[in-house]
This record gives C-alpha cells, structure tokens and sequence, in this order.
C-alpha cells in the first residue's frame, strides 16, 4: 500500500505510466472527482498532511480549513503542479464551503500533548472541537468518509457518532479513528528487530489509540521471525509508547506529526481507493465494531464504495496477546463512555 501511493505519485506525470496508473485506479480519466478536506490544516500535522494530500493523484479538489493561517498554506501547497485545486478556508463561517462535497474529511484539528500528559489529558480541549466540527460536517457532507485523527481518538470516535446520531446522519461504515501511525510504527520497529526488509512488513494493531490500548499483534507479523518472548514484548511496549518517545523527544513542542501526515495520507488514501472501487484494500482502524463486546475497536477493516465493507476478526492470538487484550479493555471501553457522556450533555 505504501509503496503503491509513491510509486503512483512519482509517476504522475509519466505519461510512460499512465496504463500502469490506469488499471490501479490511478489515472484522471479512469477515476472520479474527489474532495478531500483537511480541518486543522494550518497545524503540525495538518500542513505536511495538505502537501501529501496534493501529491495524491485520487484527489481532485483539496479543502484546507482552520481557524487560523490556512491562506498561506493554501496559496503554498496549490502552486505544485498536481491534479488538485486547492482551496484555503478560515474561520467558523468558511467552514460550510470548505466542508460541502466533500467525500473525505479528515480531522487533525486540536491540541497536541506535552511531555508528562496523556491523550485523555487533551480532552477537555479536544472534545469540543470535535464536537463542532462534527456538526457541521452533519450538516454540509454528511455521506463524507471521516477520519479522525484528534486525541484522544479513544473518545473523539465515540463524540463524533454520537453528533451524527443526535443530527439523524450516522452511518457506522463512514466514521473511522486513525490508528494507522500505531502499525507504522509496528512495523519500522518490528523490522528493524526481525532485520526484513521493512516494505515487506506486516503488522496489524489492533485495540485503541492510548498506552496499553494498542495492541500489537507481533504473532502475526510477516516476514516470519523467530523473536523471543522479550523481543516480542519490548517491541510492543516500543509500540505502545511511540507517540509518548515523540513528546518527549520534542521537548514540549508538540507530539508526532511528521510521520502522522504520512500514516493520515496513507489512510485517506486507502479510503479513497475504497471509494473508488479499487478491490482488497485493508487497513487497520478504530471503528464501530462488535470483535469484541466493546462498542468501538481497531481491528483490520476492508474499505469500498460505502467505506467500512467487512471488519476482519483477530485471527489467532498469543497467550501474550490474549493477556494484553483482556488488559486493555476496561481502559478502551471508560474512554468510549466518557466521549459518548461528553457527546449527550
Ligand atoms: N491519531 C494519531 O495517531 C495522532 C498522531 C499524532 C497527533 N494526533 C493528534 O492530532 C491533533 C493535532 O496535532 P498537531 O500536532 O497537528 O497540533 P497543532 O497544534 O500543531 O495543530 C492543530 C491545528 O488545529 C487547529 N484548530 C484548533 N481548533 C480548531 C477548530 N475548531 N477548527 C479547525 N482547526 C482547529 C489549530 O489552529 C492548529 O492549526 C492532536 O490532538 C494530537 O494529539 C493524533
Ligand atoms: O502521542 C501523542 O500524543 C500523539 C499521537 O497519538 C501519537 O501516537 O503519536
């Protein structure tokens, strides 16, 4: 998938090719018009995230909206010469425009922590913007895919399908939390332990977006590696504590966003394959689900025309993974009832 989305980006305008881009799904003429729209986009995330975006030959129309500075961002990402227009949008009352046709929303809009915080930590601030963003994305594009990425994801999913419910709007296959940064960092690090080449890597991670609510599962990684128990259990805890090794790597100025906009375009980009029709496209994601008895959980999900098309089950854990499972579901399931709260005062 991620070989895929490059090699398609960097072959955009090779004519040489545009049958190659064709038959995946890639080329103008073979693909519909799509709208994406990126609310947060002027932030850490939100502007390598509008640059990876333009560089999507899926997207045809590029909505950036924030409350502050998303002119400059726009007026910059929309010089490269891709298929895209790009539009900027700030303030409150350009939100209905930046949102209206749009068939993907993606929202990295809100506070990032610092070091010593947790993501629920976020949630006072993060909870009510959401919550407004959702709203009116139920009122200008309510059958757009949406995926979000503010934490803590662990509550925000659960905020945003309460206000579609509340607005008469929820469709359970359209709204999905972003846990691909949890397999990126999967499968970089399981790689480099495992010494296979890392785009040959597959990880799923399953569970939530917090602490010990990731939950890799290294039993099922491929290439095949005799790893010990210790590897196996000190690359999930690498795993489960990758975004707090970027917080306090950055010292106070924020938490990953680099490497977010490059699993945010990965995932936006799988969703619009699914869109599009393009067969076999699986990710893994926080999503409605019943896999477990917990209302939401990230498991592999296949993407289609009407987003969520099948959510695959676990398949077989480790006794390790049993554990971690059993462990991190009183934690995933008080962080959906606090955003289901949230969402119903
Ligand atoms: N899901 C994940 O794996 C993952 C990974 C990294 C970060 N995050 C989360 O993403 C969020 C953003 O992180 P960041 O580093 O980009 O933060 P940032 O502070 O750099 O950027 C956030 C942007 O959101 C904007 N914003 C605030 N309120 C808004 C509103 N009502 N409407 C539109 N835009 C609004 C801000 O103006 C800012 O530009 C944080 O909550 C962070 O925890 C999630
Ligand atoms: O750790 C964070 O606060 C940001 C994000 O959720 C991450 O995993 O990097």
């Amino acid at each position: 998938m991620r070989s895929s989305l490059f090699r398609a980006i960097k072959t955009l305008n090779n004519s040489a090719s545009c049958s190659h881009l064709l038959r995946r799904g890639y080329g103008s003429e073979a693909v519909p018009d799509r709208k994406v729209a990126v609310l947060g986009a002027a932030g850490g995330i939100g502007q390598p995230l509008a640059l990876l975006m333009k560089l999507n030959p899926l997207v045809s129309s590029l909505a950036l909206y924030d409350i502050a500075n998303t002119p400059g961002v726009a007026a910059d990402v929309s010089h490269i010469n891709t298929r895209s227009e790009v539009k900027g949008y700030v303030g409150e009352e350009e939100l209905g425009k930046a949102l209206e046709g749009s068939d993907v929303v993606i929202i990295p809009a809100g506070v990032p922590r610092k070091p010593g915080m947790t993501r629920d930590d976020l949630f006072n601030i993060n909870a009510g913007i959401v919550k407004g963003l959702c709203e009116a994305i139920a009122k200008y594009c309510p059958n757009a895919l949406v995926n979000m990425i503010s934490n803590p994801v662990n509550s925000t999913v659960p905020i945003a399908s309460e206000v579609f419910k509340k607005a008469g709007t929820y469709d359970e296959k359209r709204l999905f939390g972003v846990t691909t940064l949890d397999v990126v960092r999967a499968k970089t690090f399981y790689a480099g332990k495992a010494e296979v080449p890392v785009a040959e890597v597959n990880v799923p991670v399953v569970g939530g977006h917090a602490g010990i609510t990731i939950l890799p599962l290294f039993s099922q990684a491929t290439p095949k590696a005799n790893l010990a128990d210790e590897e196996i259990q000190a690359l999930t805890k690498r795993t489960q504590d990758g975004g707090t090794e970027v917080v306090e790597a950055k010292a106070g100025k924020g938490s990953a966003t680099l490497s977010m906009a490059y699993a945010g375009a990965i995932f936006a980009d799988a969703c619009l394959k699914g869109l599009n029709g393009v067969p076999d496209v699986v990710e893994c994601s926080f999503v409605q689900s019943s896999v477990t008895e917990l209302p939401f959980f990230a498991s592999k999900v296949r993407l289609g025309k009407n987003g969520v098309e099948e959510i695959i089950g676990l398949g077989p854990l480790s006794d390790y993974e049993k554990e971690g499972l059993e462990k991190l579901k009183p934690e995933l399931l008080a962080s959906i009832e606090k955003g289901i709260k949230f969402a119903n005062n």
